[in-house]
């Protein structure tokens, strides 16, 4: 089972998402940037460097508002997310083919990952 941590990054009452690359597995899907846990890491460190290393930005994780396994039948993951304040940097695409801030009612207009349909219910209690 792979460890991933994914950063619902808050800005202007709008969150990010970003669309994974045609190289990427679940190529153009749209995803909370995150990526997979490194060893000796904790989940906030790993977010950290997950979201300076794609989009080259300073963000601080404060809450995680959930934690759930997805079998995508040739892997599983657990995918835990955190909200995220922005803190710094202006984003460049390292990894992704786009991004956009869209509000929390915006979320249904894009193809997310099947693993993020729980992260969007958590999230849309914390955002009540
Ligand atoms: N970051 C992120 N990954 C997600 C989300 N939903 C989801 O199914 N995933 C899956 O979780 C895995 C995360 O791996 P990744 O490729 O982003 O992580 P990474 O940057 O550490 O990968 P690499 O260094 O192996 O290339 C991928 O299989 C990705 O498809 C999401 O919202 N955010």
């Amino acid at each position: 089972m792979i460890q991933v941590v994914c950063a619902i990054i808050q800005k202007d009452n709008k969150i990010l998402i970003a669309q994974r690359s045609e190289k990427m597995n679940l190529p153009l899907k749209w995803e909370f940037p995150g990526g997979k846990l490194e060893a000796g890491e904790n989940e906030k460190e790993a977010l950290i460097r997950e979201i300076k290393e794609e989009l080259n930005i300073e963000i601080s994780p404060s809450q995680r508002i959930s934690s759930h396994i997805h079998d995508y039948v040739t892997f599983k993951i657990n995918l835990i997310a955190y909200l995220c304040e922005y803190i710094s940097g202006e984003i460049q695409l390292l990894e992704h083919k786009d991004f956009r801030y869209i509000t929390f009612e915006e979320l249904k207009n894009y193809n997310l990952a099947d693993a993020d349909i729980p992260v969007i219910t958590e999230l849309q209690r914390h955002l009540k």
